[in-house]
């Protein structure tokens, strides 16, 4: 039976690197993927990951209908047997209706990539119709950590080394960026809620020690 399944983690966790590894696997036997993504940080019409690996996939655009897009590509004579779909989301609630169409009605397999939550831990509206949808949601093996160990489940975005939680939900952008960038740290949940970055967390380290004092 043909599924959606979501692949879902922190970012940096290895999302975009298990896409390529399906895509390899699957056109290594003979397979035709068709790959969506969308606003990855190669650019346009990129799936990439931190590897070093890259591949040409089609850029998705605000208001297109996946469903439609493969029906047109499938009747030119075009292949297309499994469908990838990274950064996922990225993409409109009913764009994750199109890729369900896709499997329930073309019989593709739907493997689609992302982040569940942004930097303020709440839901991107792509990533909650996945949520809603899928038949599976597989967590990645290999886990992000946090500074202090703990597996990482949440994403910090700083702005200026400092840990923000307000601002648009969409923000291109990478981890391990210079402190005067915009930039994302991946946290456990602990020091998501304490805003404790790595650097918050030094900076703590080196202030002296604050003494308890007697309220008599
Ligand atoms: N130099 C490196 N050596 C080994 N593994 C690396 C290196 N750089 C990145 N990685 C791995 O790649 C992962 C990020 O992969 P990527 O597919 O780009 O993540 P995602 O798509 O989830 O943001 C890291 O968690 C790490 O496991
Ligand atoms: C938390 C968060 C992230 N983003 C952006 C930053 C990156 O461009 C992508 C995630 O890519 P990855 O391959 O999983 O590292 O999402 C955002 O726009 N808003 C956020 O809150």
């Amino acid at each position: 039976m043909p599924e959606l399944v979501f692949f879902s983690g922190t970012m940096d966790c290895g999302k975009s690197t298990l896409a390529l590894q399906i895509e390899h696997n699957r056109s290594a036997r003979g397979l035709v993927g068709m790959i969506f993504t969308r606003d990855d940080r190669a650019g346009e019409g990129k799936l990439s990951s931190r590897l070093g690996l890259v591949t040409d996939a089609v850029e998705v655009e605000d208001g297109q209908d996946l469903y439609a897009y493969l029906v047109d590509h499938l009747s030119q004579g075009r292949r297309a047997d499994y469908v990838i779909a990274d950064e996922a989301q990225f993409l409109a609630p009913e764009q994750i209706d199109q890729l369900a169409r896709v499997v329930d009605d073309l019989g593709l397999d739907v493997f689609a990539f992302g982040i569940t939550t942004d930097f303020r831990s709440k839901l991107f509206p792509g990533s909650q119709r996945l949520v809603e949808l899928a038949d599976r949601i597989e967590v990645l093996q290999v886990e992000a950590l946090c500074w202090c160990g703990a597996r990482a489940t949440h994403n910090a975005r700083t702005i200026g080394g400092e840990m923000v939680v307000e601002g648009a939900q969409v923000v291109v952008g990478d981890v391990n960026q210079s402190a005067d960038e915009v930039g994302y740290e991946v946290l456990c949940r602990r020091h998501h809620r304490r805003r404790m970055t790595a650097a918050a967390a030094r900076a703590a380290a080196l202030s002296p020690d604050v003494l308890p004092v007697p309220s008599s």
